[in-house]
Order: structure tokens, then sequence, then C-alpha cells
């Protein structure tokens, strides 16, 4: 694609122009100062050769699609969007470091910091796509860093949804396509998406991207035809070597090869970080648009991976997305391998039992499409709070159970045991649903007193 000339930048009321930041293929990103409450924004001006009615309606309906993942700790905020005067499309976004980016082939990052930064974009990810979302551009220089030092993700779908073309003018990156996107076989399916958020850990830690050969050529069709042919480059790093497994796993040339979707590739990040003795970082979830905080007290036994479905921190709504059909994906059942990480909060099993009152049951047996549903949970009083317990209803490998208290936390686990703590005669309840490709059936509810 020929160099451009950044656009002028427009005038937008309440807001004034500082300088340019970046160019991408279908918009340029200026640094302007909003004017009340005072404070500096990047602003995302959509070329004005690319809109016409079409784009316009596209930009809306998919700007208005992002406020449902508007919440999310690891999604860039967008504070607000409109068309300008001389009727260019924008976005006003938070103001963050394109440091990841920019820097990452100078100076890879160290193993704990990227393992960090990928589980939390991971948990964005995943939140996106249960949303039925794709991104459609992850790459290393779409993960920005926030003022507090928090990555984010950035720059959903529009890109590639606005306008048609080559590759690259249509706004994939080639480096870290999947083979079946670069075939024009799909436009993005949860498959392609992890082979790219494959693809952007392997460069955040190598320094370059897969196929990329280190003074070799390394041109857009060069890289094209090694991704196609699937040569890819050794993972050369100083890492456990399960990373380089997760890494073969998610650049699996057969889309049916792959993880099943970005949560087990994640959790088993987790898993790598649990061996090389750092913290384990929380995958957030946000399954549903909870307007709560969350954090309630809940213990979480030491010896588990944390993955909380967290409440939403308020965040402006607002950002653009390609909503898609997940069922569409072309996936295999293949399961994820490492089993039964998600599960939190568990721990009935040696917990001890005060009264022998097995409390309520409220099974709800509708099915749902194909997804098995919880015919009854048992509550039973334990020591400082209760235990739930349920028998499982047929799950596979990828279904996972959503827990969800009254009090609206709600965590993804395997585990068909519960345990919630609370103040005596405090009453606790749960619902537990089965969680299958990222939709949720009909729940169960139990309820029981605490001694
Ligand atoms: N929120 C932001 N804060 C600071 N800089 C940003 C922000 N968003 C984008 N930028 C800068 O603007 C440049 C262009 O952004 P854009 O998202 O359009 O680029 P791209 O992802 O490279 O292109 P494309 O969307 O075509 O894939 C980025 O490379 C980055 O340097």
């Amino acid at each position: 694609m020929a160099a451009r000339l950044p656009s002028s930048p427009p005038v937008l009321p309440g807001f004034t122009h500082v300088h340019i930041l970046g160019k991408g293929g279908f918009a340029d990103v200026f640094l302007y100062e909003q004017n009340l409450p005072r404070r500096p924004v990047a602003v995302k001006v959509m070329h004005a050769d690319l809109v016409d009615d079409r784009v316009r309606s596209a930009f809306r309906s998919e700007v208005n699609l992002m406020g449902r993942l508007s919440a999310h700790p690891s999604i860039l905020t967008v504070y607000s969007a409109s068309v300008s005067g001389d009727g260019r499309p924008y976005l006003v976004m938070e103001l963050c470091s394109t440091e990841i980016g920019d820097r990452f082939r100078q100076r890879p990052l160290e193993l704990d910091e990227a393992l960090e930064i990928m589980v939390r974009v991971g948990g964005a990810l995943e939140t996106a796509h249960r949303a039925g979302t794709l991104h459609r551009d992850i790459k290393p220089a779409n993960i920005l860093t926030t003022a507090f030092g928090h990555p984010v993700l950035s720059d959903f779908g529009i890109a590639a949804n606005m306008h048609l073309g080559d590759h690259e003018a249509a706004g994939v990156s080639v480096p870290w396509s999947a083979p079946e996107v670069l075939r024009d076989e799909t436009a993005g399916t949860i498959a392609s998406e992890v082979w790219s958020f494959g693809a952007t850990l392997y460069s955040l830690v190598a320094g370059r991207s897969p196929a990329e050969i280190r003074g070799g050529r390394n041109g857009t069709d060069e890289l094209s035809a090694r991704i196609l042919a699937h040569d890819i480059q050794p993972f050369d790093v100083d890492a456990p070597r399960t990373l380089a497994t997760i890494v073969r796993k998610a650049l699996a040339k057969d889309p049916a090869d792959r993880y099943l979707s970005i949560l087990p590739m994640v959790e088993d990040l987790q898993a790598v970080q649990e061996e090389m003795g750092v913290p384990v970082t929380p995958i957030d979830l946000q399954e549903r648009p909870w307007s709560r905080d969350l954090d309630t007290g809940v213990e979480e036994p030491a010896d588990e991976l944390p993955v909380r479905v967290r409440a939403a921190r308020r965040r402006a709504p607002m950002r653009g997305a390609q909503q898609i059909d997940i069922s569409s994906s072309t996936q295999a059942a293949t399961p994820p391998s490492r089993k039964g990480l998600v599960s939190v909060l568990v721990g009935a099993a040696t917990a001890v039992v005060l009264g022998a009152v097995a409390i309520v049951a409220v099974a709800v047996t509708t099915i749902q499409g194909a997804i098995p549903v919880v015919e009854e949970v048992v509550a039973e009083p334990v020591d400082g709070g209760i235990a739930f317990t349920w028998t499982d209803p047929g799950l596979v490998d990828a279904d996972s159970y959503l827990v969800t208290t009254a009090a609206g936390d709600a965590v993804i686990q395997r585990a068909t045991t519960f345990r919630l703590s609370g103040a005596s005669g405090e009453e606790l309840c749960v619902t537990v649903a089965v969680n299958r490709d990222g939709r949720s059936g009909d729940g169960a509810e139990a309820c029981a007193e605490v001694p």
C-alpha cells in the first residue's frame, strides 16, 4: 500500500487539536484536548474517501454493539463517537501508550510480563467472543497501555469490516493472520482469533512474528507465503517447554487442531505462570452486563487458579466491533489441554458439614438448544457458609458451569461443588447453568441460610 499523508484533523466542538498520533489503514488518530472534563484524548477519524452511507451505518451499529463490552478492564475505553462537521465518523478514546507494539521487536518482553499481558487481554477476547464479537485484528500494536499501566485491547474489527480490497488495505495484518484468513476462506472465526492471539504471544516473547526470519525477506508476500505453507519459525526463547506447546497448539495449521476457544489457552498460560512461580493473573470474564462491583469478599482457595467473572468497572459506553455468528466458527471439539483449572471457590469436599440438612433445590428442566441443564442444586450449611453441589448433567470437555450468586458474583468452573462464605443467619443463593460455546443454558437455583 502506498504511503499516505495523514488527513487533516477535523474541527470538533469541545475539543482542541494538538497533533497526530498515528496513521492506520482506514483512519488517522489524533491527540486532542477535551475541554470539559479537561483531559487529553485520542480521536480516531475515518478517512473521508472511505465514508459512504453504508460505512456510516456500519460504523454506528458497530460502535453501538461495542457498548456491550465497554466495562471490561482490558478493553480500551471509548468515551464517545460522532460524525464530524465534514462527515467523517470519529471515536474519542482513552489516550494510551503504544509502547508494547513499538518496542517488542527491539526489546522482547520479559516472559512474566508477556504472560500477564496475554492473560489479561485473553480475558477481554474471551469476553468479546462470548458477546458474539470477533476482534479480527489481534496483534501487538493493538495492545495499548493505559496511564495506570494496564494493557488494553484496542481497535475492534471496524477496519476489517468497513471496506474490501487487498488484505493490507482491508485492515488485515498479515504477520498475525491465520492461514485460512489469508486464503480468504473466512473473514474470521474463533479459531482464527486463537491463531492471531498465539502469534501475538509468540511475537511479544520472541521479538518477531512467527513467520518472520531474522535477516531474511519479510515483506507481506513472503510472510503470507510462509504462513500459508505453515513455515513457522522455531519458538527459540528461554521459556518453559509448556509455553512452546501452547504456542504450537494455537498456531496449528488446521483450525480444528487449535484451542477450542481463548479461555483454555489462557488457562494454560496461567499454568505456565504457576510453573514459573510468578503471580497468577486472574482472567476477567464479563458474562453479563453487571453494573456493580463484585468484590464481595468471597474466599478463593490458595491452590486454585483465579478466574473472575467480574462486574463492570464503570466505564463510558461504546467501542467499535463487529458482531459475528460464533456458531459458524470452524471449531472442532478438541478438548482443552488443561481441564479443571477454571474452578474457583471450590473446596466443599473437605468442608465440615454442620447440619445434615439438605435444603432447597429449584430445578429448571427446560432444554435450551443442546445445552445440558443442571436438574437440581443442593445447598448444605457448612462451617461459615453454604456448600452447593449438583450432578453433572452431561458436560462435554469444552463445557463449564456458570455459577452466579445473588450478589452478582459469577464464576466459571468445571467442578460440581461451589462454596460460598457468609455471616450467620444470612441467606445465600446461587444459580448454576451450563456454559457452552459462550452461551449459557437455563439455570437451577438453590438457597440456604448460613448456620
Ligand atoms: N488510544 C490511543 N492512544 C494513543 N495512540 C493511539 C491510540 N489508538 C491508536 N493510536 C495510534 O494511532 C495509530 C493508528 O491507529 P489505528 O488503530 O488506526 O492503527 P492500526 O491498527 O495500525 O491500523 P488498522 O486499523 O488499519 O489496522 C496506532 O498505530 C497508534 O500509534
